[in-house]
């Protein structure tokens, strides 16, 4: 397929996902599959455009003055792909899959707008109705925030330390750009890919099938280093999901103590099994009985809770879900928070940590749940999470924004990871 097909095949993806309101993943899909003729370097490219328009949607509808899916399929290859309106009408000369080239109007609009005279939300690629709460996390930093998660992300891999290190890995995937994390102790990043590229499938390759290594991005893996788990603790991750930072911790306590993961909903946790057996994983239980739950009370060396959250912190991953959130679903996650924060406190040992992780940049979901939280608890006191900050990655107070008892938050922008934030409380008492 040249450019003109694949840029008509990402309109009509674009088009189904506005108005079936559905993930840009499932639509892909089915896209994919009711077109078998395309091969996987066409499906690659579409895949992008379609993440391009969804993470620069206010921006590339800004360019076009429209915002239809063929606006934003156009304002794309504008914005992402060094494709000019005069590179883009002539690529799509002579090609009868092409969308009709752009009009008058639209070459109008595109010689006469600049993105620096557009509304700050636009610039931001936010829903109007976020705005608010990205400058309340980031005061006058909030467009430039609000752009870097519209940014195409890297792709980040964790070592698993149990059976492999670093440079081994770094040599297996040499020749994918791969380098070292400049903050999580074991972090491989391979860049952002550029234009129509796509990253290599790292989970084909023999290391990832021997548990070598996992797909995780840094800002996750930084939370799980902050967690502060030491071998021989006994920690309890209870919301593990499908067992990220499980896995994670499980790594740096060396196999030893004991972790228990648990979730309110069993099927979360399906995928953590397979990845404990490929990962040689000795240290963890996984818990979904009640019972269990209630003998671990009073125990904890530490309770992490990588909580349910809007995941604003992952917009450049998960782009359209940017544009399904809303402001009941945000209310929801923040009760849900406030409920588990409450229902995860009694496993803390005296002298224990709560810590609480969210993949939201959102100060309603982080500061502002964890200010409540310490309120109505005052046997919880926030560590300083400067020095804590500072033990891990010393000389490093410019990758992150830290609020000392408030907690820290990674973005895009500060971090070079996806959005996160991480708050310690210890509970009083001798351990
Ligand atoms: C952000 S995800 C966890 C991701 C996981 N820790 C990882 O690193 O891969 C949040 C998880 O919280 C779980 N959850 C939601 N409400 C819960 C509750 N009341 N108690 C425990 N887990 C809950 C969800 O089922 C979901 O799996």
């Amino acid at each position: 397929m040249r450019l003109g097909g694949r840029l008509a095949a990402a309109i009509e993806v674009l088009e189904d996902i506005e108005k079936r309101r559905r993930p840009a993943a499932d639509a892909l899909k089915d896209w994919g599959l009711s077109h078998r003729f395309a091969g996987a370097g066409d499906r690659a490219a579409i895949g992008n455009i379609v993440y391009d328009a969804l993470r620069r949607k206010r921006s590339a509808g800004w360019m076009l003055g429209d915002d239809t899916p063929r606006a934003i399929g156009f304002g794309a290859l504008l914005l992402e792909w060094r494709e000019t309106a005069q590179s883009l009408n002539q690529a799509l000369e002579g090609d009868r899959f092409a969308p009709p080239p752009l009009s008058s109007e639209e070459l109008n609009a595109i010689a006469s707008r600049s993105l620096d005279d557009a509304p700050e939300a636009v610039r931001a690629d936010c829903p109007d109705w976020c705005a608010p709460l990205l400058e309340q996390a980031f005061g006058a930093d909030w467009v430039e925030e609000g752009r870097a998660l519209a940014a195409r992300p890297p792709l980040d891999l964790r070592v698993n330390t149990i059976n492999a290190n670093r440079d081994r890995i770094l040599g297996e995937l040499s020749g994918m750009g791969a380098a070292a994390t400049s903050l999580a102790s074991q972090g491989i990043r391979i860049p952002p890919i550029d234009g129509s590229g796509r990253h290599p499938n790292v989970q084909a390759e023999p290391a990832f099938q021997k548990g070598w290594f996992e797909v995780q991005d840094e800002g996750s893996q930084v939370a799980a280093e902050l967690a502060g788990a030491k071998p021989g603790m006994q920690v309890l991750d209870f919301c593990a999901g499908a067992g990220g930072k499980t896995l994670a911790l499980s790594a740096i306590m060396e196999n030893r103590g004991q972790i228990f993961a648990h979730d309110a909903e069993k099927i979360r946790l399906a995928p953590i099994y397979d990845r404990i057996r490929r990962s040689d994983n000795r240290n963890i239980q996984i818990v979904t009985k009640p019972a269990e739950l209630v003998a671990l009370q009073g125990q904890m060396d530490i309770v992490l809770i990588d909580a349910p959250c809007t995941g604003s912190g992952t917009w450049r991953r998960r782009p359209d879900a940017k544009w399904r959130l809303t402001h009941r679903q945000l209310d929801v996650r923040k009760g849900e928070q406030a409920a588990i924060l409450d229902a995860a406190k009694v496993h803390v040992k005296p002298g224990g940590l709560l810590v609480y992780i969210t993949c939201s940049v959102f100060d309603e979901e982080n500061r502002a749940q964890i200010g409540r939280f310490a309120a109505d608890n005052p046997d919880f006191s926030a560590v300083d999470h400067q020095a804590l900050w500072e033990s891990h990655f010393p000389g490093r107070a410019d990758a992150a924004r830290i609020v000392p008892n408030g907690g820290i938050v990674l973005t895009p922008a500060r971090s070079g990871t996806d959005g996160f934030y991480f708050a310690a409380l210890r509970c009083a008492g001798q351990t």
